[in-house]
């Protein structure tokens, strides 16, 4: 079964809402997001709704390919982007660029 929905740790909601966010990029237990479906998104702290996402693709990439590119997509430098992975999933080598287009 696709996942439907996905949260985000506030201080990343303007990003999104503003387009500057394009990726977000998570674990295994995260990475089963049907193509062009559209997924529903609430901050992780308090679960409050705060947008609709249409998933445009789930990508393998393991954090050692992690680069520039990504982290341009992601509105932040590639060493706040590999310090903030690092926090979430640490020592975590298999992860997933989810790309996705704000929709609502
Ligand atoms: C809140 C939650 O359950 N998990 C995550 C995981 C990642 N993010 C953000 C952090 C970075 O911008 C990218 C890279 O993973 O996505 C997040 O907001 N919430």
């Amino acid at each position: 079964m696709s996942l439907t929905k996905i949260t985000f740790f506030e201080r990343f909601e303007a990003d999104i809402l503003s387009g500057k966010k394009t990726i977000t990029i998570r674990d295994e237990s995260e990475k089963d997001y049907a193509l062009d479906s559209v997924v529903q998104v609430s901050t992780y702290e308090t679960n409050r709704w705060f947008c609709a996402l249409k998933i445009h693709s789930v990508i393998s990439l393991p954090y050692s390919q992690l680069s520039e590119f990504h982290a341009q997509q992601e509105n932040m430098t590639l060493l706040a982007l590999k310090t903030v992975i690092q926090e979430i999933y640490p020592n975590i080598e298999s992860l997933y660029v989810i790309s996705y287009e704000l929709v609502g």
